[in-house]
């Protein structure tokens, strides 16, 4: 109930073109329902000596042109009129399927809309969990589905239910008993269809999960290539993804058998229901109880009214899937977007930070920072060292607010960070990924994406600053050159230098590189920080690298270890501790004499 009130909702602005097409569907139905009774008179009055027995325009239309006697040496004008009338319900169902499939494109359009711009705002945390290539399936094919069922299966309910109303309001009057005997398996068609319904819909749902499954393994697969193919992986992904292909077939097949029984023992019912029709029919025609006519219109009509009553089930049947498939967006809308119209502050930041016993947990009970506290000046560089899983990455997503710290406190020029906006402070720290992403555009678009008003000489001093201005020169479209699968294949270093000028180019009071310096050889990387260092309005800059030399200029170095402060200070100072960073350094130095030594 909930998905049809939902269904309606989208139909808003449509719903006189849906009405529409259920009009025409109702008069399409009407007038093909007219030629078995044209036929019927014809037998009856025409042909027969019976009473002539029609509404009183058609008697009187029959009478202007010399009576039932004049009409025997005219039979093609019956025939015609059972022409024209085929032409005027072609012309119905025309209007039918051009409102339907209308209002049912403008359907899919306001879904497709509303997941994406949904989508935009969730938050940080969701689109790290989620499953892209489930929700693109999300996005296309559950949405094709909706689209479907509405320009064409649901239209094909109204039809079956015009066609029962009104050959029930014929079929009484000519004989109340045979027309129960008529009608007597529908019901259990009926029934036959809903459990049937029920059935596949939860077969259905099983097999679009398989099949999100399926597409994600494959989109990660892709995605992914060149590292399988880099370990040689290849069998075991291969396997991998046949174990999806495998369930995903075997579901398939079971809603094949589930398919098949639903038609034979339809076929079944309905061949019953014609068999019993004819032969009562049959038989009270021979003994006068009802006319040649008659007889021949209860037939015509039962075989008219299975077909749309099985075509029911396939109806329904789709009405399980679209329904499946409306809960399935209605899991994504349902999710919460990330709050961002707190009415918080938006002050001008210069970049003095504070970190106060800041603690922090992604699940209760599990903190991820414990008791981080440190203070750093506006334009100085914060460098953050430790192993993997120390916590590095958190803490610098702490301060853009993707996420929101449990205990302690973190200012901002001594405003709590929790009462700045979150769209404001977004703007202001420009956050450079370890991988980042790329966009399938130009270089100078991707650069531009932070701020696309920037004029071209900005692009090309920020890029000057992330030493590859020089490296876009040499394509032989320069700034113009595409990016991505139909455009230039970057470097990891490259990728990371454009990610560095796409960050730089929003000239952010704050800026953190995420490891976004080590693809990034030596050289480059010392010639990248003293161009920061040069920079007119120095931001503070959070570096987070493994890599000792890019670090040791630093201000100062957090040494971070299972999410605590283990050390702090500057190189001389960490050196001088003998702990970790003094380890780390010694290690790195050892390394880089063996290479120096070595070539
Ligand atoms: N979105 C998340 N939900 C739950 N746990 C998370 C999430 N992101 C990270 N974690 C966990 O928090 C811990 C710290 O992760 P974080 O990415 O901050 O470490 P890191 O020091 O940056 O590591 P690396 O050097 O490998 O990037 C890890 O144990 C990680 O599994």
């Amino acid at each position: 109930m909930k998905n049809i009130k939902q269904l309606w909702n989208y139909l808003k602005g449509n719903r006189s073109r849906y009405f529409g097409a259920l009009i025409s569907i109702g008069l399409a139905t009407l007038f093909s329902l007219a030629a078995p009774l044209i036929i019927k008179t014809t037998i009856d009055s025409v042909i027969g000596d019976k009473e002539l027995q029609a509404p009183k325009v058609i008697q009187d239309v029959i009478v202007s042109i010399g009576g039932v006697e004049a009409l025997k040496d005219k039979l093609w004008i019956p025939a015609i009129i059972i022409v024209a009338f085929a032409i005027i319900r072609g012309i119905f169902l025309y209007f039918k399927g051009k409102w339907s499939a209308e209002a049912a494109e403008a359907v899919a359009k306001t879904i497709r809309d509303q997941v994406y711009d949904h989508l935009q705002y969730l938050s940080y945390d969701y689109h790290v969990k989620a499953e892209t290539g489930d929700l693109i399936q999300r996005c296309t094919s559950d949405v094709e589905i909706i689209r479907r069922f509405l320009a064409t299966q649901s239209i094909e309910i109204g039809s079956a239910l015009f066609m029962l109303l009104f050959t029930i309001y014929i079929m009484v009057p000519m004989d109340a008993t045979l027309t129960i005997i008529s009608m007597s398996l529908i019901p259990v068609i009926f029934v036959f269809t809903v459990v049937f319904f029920v059935k596949v819909k939860e077969a259905f749902k099983l097999m679009e999960e398989a099949e999100g499954k399926m597409s994600s393994t494959l989109q990660e697969n892709l995605t992914g290539l060149r590292v399988v193919r880099a370990f040689g992986r290849q069998a075991y992904e291969v396997d991998k993804f046949d174990e999806k292909n495998i369930v995903n077939r075997d579901l398939t097949y079971k809603l094949i058998r589930l398919f098949a029984w639903y038609w034979s023992v339809s076929d079944l019912l309905s061949m019953i229901q014609m068999g019993i029709v004819l032969t009562t029919s049959v038989y009270w025609t021979y003994t006068g109880r009802i006319t040649l006519g008659t007889m021949v219109v209860f037939n015509t009509y039962v075989g008219m009214l299975l077909w749309p009553i099985r075509q029911l089930g396939r109806v329904i049947t789709d009405l399980g899937k679209a329904m499946v498939s409306l809960d399935r967006i209605g899991e994504i809308l349902a999710e919460k977007k990330e709050k961002m119209e707190e009415k918080g502050e938006n002050p001008k930041i210069k970049g003095n930070i504070s970190f106060k016993n800041v603690t922090f947990e992604y699940e209760k009970g599990k903190p991820v920072l414990n008791d981080i506290s440190f203070d750093v000046k506006e334009g100085k560089t914060v460098a953050i060292l430790g192993p993997t899983g120390a916590g590095k990455t958190t803490l610098v997503h702490l301060l853009a607010r993707l996420f929101d710290y449990q205990k302690g406190s973190i200012k901002i020029d001594g405003i709590e960070l929790k009462e700045i906006d979150k769209k404001w402070i977004r703007k202001n720290v420009g956050l450079i990924l370890q991988e980042p992403f790329l966009f399938a555009r130009t270089i100078k678009d991707n650069i531009k994406l932070g701020r696309v008003e920037a004029e071209d000489e900005e692009v090309f001093n920020v890029a000057k600053v992330a030493a590859i201005h020089d490296v876009v020169l040499d394509f032989d479209k320069g700034y113009e050159t595409l990016v991505g699968e139909r455009g230039v294949s970057l470097s990891g270093g490259q990728k990371q230098r454009l990610a560095i000028s796409r960050s730089l180019i929003i000239n952010c009071p704050i800026i953190v590189f995420d490891d976004s310096l080590s693809a990034v050889d030596t050289e480059t990387d010392a010639a990248i920080r003293s161009a920061l260092k040069k920079r007119r309005n120095k931001a503070t800059t959070f570096i987070i690298s493994h890599r000792i030399a890019t670090i040791s200029e630093a201000d100062i170095i957090l040494v971070l270890e299972k999410g605590r402060i283990v050390e702090i200070g500057n190189h001389n100072e960490l050196i001088s501790n003998n702990g970790l960073y003094n380890r780390i350094w010694k290690l790195q130095n050892l390394e880089s004499n063996i290479l120096e030594k070595s070539s």
